[in-house]
C-alpha cells in the first residue's frame, strides 16, 4: 500500500471552494412496510472519495441502486452536477457520467481483456465497426483501451480471454471500462469482496491511483474498516437506512455514536 498526502489535501479544501458532484436530499426507498433508505440527504463533491460504510441491511447497496438509476425512490430527489436525474433510467446516468462496477454484464467473456475495453471506448465515442474499413482507422482506440489497461495494471493481460481472468483481474477489468467509458463518477460496490489476500493490495493500489489522479469522484460500499479509513477523504454512515454520521474519517472514528452504535458490529464483520 503507497502512501498518499492526497486525501489529507481534499480534507483541507474548504466546503465553499468544493463543487457539488452528486447530492441527494431527503432520498428514501420503501419495500412494502419496509423503509431500506430513510430520507438521506448526502453531498458528495467532486473528486472526493467518499465511503459509504454501515452493517449488514444498513441500506448501502438500495442507495446505490438509487444512484445507478436501478432502481426508483419512493421520495426524493438525487442532483447530479445540479441536474435533478431521480427520474432518469439508469443508461442515461451511464450517459451523463455514473458508472457502477458490478456492471460485470458489458465483459463479454469470449473477447480478450483488450477488446473488451476497446468496446468501451468504441462506445465511447459511438464508432460502429466495420469489417471492411482498415484496421488503422481503429488503432487509436485499441491504444486507448490499452492505457485505460495499463492504469488498473491489467495491460500484461490484454491478449487473454476474459473468461481467464482471476477473480480479482475481473475487477479490475470491470474499472478500466468504467474508466475507458470516462465515467466521471464512479461507484464502486465492495470492491476487494470476494478477492484473495495476494488480490486485496493491489486493487486497493488502483483505487488509490485513481483516486489521487483527482479527476474522478469515487464513493465506496466496503466492510474493510481499515482500507475505508486509509482511502476515503470522507465517511457517511448508515444504520437501519438512516444517515448516522457524516465527516471525516477521524471524525468518524472518534464519533461517539457511531462507535457505540455501529463501530464494535463493524469490526466484527470485517474480522469475518
Ligand atoms: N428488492 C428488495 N425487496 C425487499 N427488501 C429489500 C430489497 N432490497 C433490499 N431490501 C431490504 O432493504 C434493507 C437494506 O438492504 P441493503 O442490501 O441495501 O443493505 P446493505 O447495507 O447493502 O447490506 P449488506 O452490507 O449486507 O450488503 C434490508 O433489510 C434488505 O432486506
Amino acid at each position: 500500500m503507497t502512501t498518499s498526502t492526497t486525501a489529507k489535501t481534499m480534507e483541507s479544501t474548504p466546503v465553499h471552494e468544493k463543487k457539488k458532484m452528486i447530492e441527494t436530499v431527503n432520498l428514501t426507498k420503501s419495500f412494502g412496510g419496509h423503509t431500506a433508505v430513510s430520507a438521506v440527504s448526502l453531498t458528495i463533491f467532486e473528486k472526493e472519495l467518499k465511503s459509504i460504510i454501515g452493517p449488514n441491511g444498513a441500506g448501502k447497496t438500495t442507495f446505490f441502486n438509487l444512484l445507478s438509476g436501478q432502481m426508483k425512490p419512493t421520495s426524493g430527489e438525487i442532483f447530479f452536477q445540479g441536474k435533478e436525474i431521480q427520474h432518469l433510467p439508469p443508461h442515461k446516468r451511464t450517459k451523463l457520467g455514473i458508472g457502477r462496477s458490478f456492471q460485470i454484464t458489458n465483459v463479454f467473456p469470449t473477447l480478450t481483456v483488450l477488446e473488451n475495453v476497446r468496446l468501451a471506448v468504441q462506445a465511447k465515442y459511438n464508432i460502429h465497426y466495420s469489417m471492411f474499413r482498415h484496421f488503422k482507422h481503429y488503432k487509436h482506440l485499441e491504444e486507448e483501451a490499452y492505457e485505460s489497461l495499463e492504469k488498473v495494471k491489467l495491460a500484461d493481460k490484454a491478449g487473454q480471454l476474459a473468461s481467464n481472468l482471476a477473480h480479482g483481474e475481473k475487477r479490475k477489468l470491470e474499472i478500466s471500462i468504467l474508466l475507458a467509458l470516462d465515467t466521471k463518477l464512479l461507484l464502486l460496490d465492495e470492491p476487494t469482496a470476494g478477492m484473495s489476500i495476494d488480490e486485496v493490495p493491489q486493487i486497493i493500489e488502483v483505487i488509490e491511483e485513481i483516486r489521487d489522479q483527482r479527476d474522478r469522484t469515487i464513493i465506496l460500499i466496503e466492510h474493510k474498516i481499515d482500507l475505508v479509513k486509509h482511502l476515503s477523504d470522507s465517511i457517511a454512515v448508515l444504520f437501519h437506512g438512516k444517515q448516522l454520521a457524516d465527516g471525516s474519517p477521524t471524525e468518524i472514528m472518534n464519533n461517539e455514536q457511531v462507535q457505540s452504535a455501529y463501530l464494535g458490529g463493524l469490526y466484527n464483520d470485517a474480522e469475518d
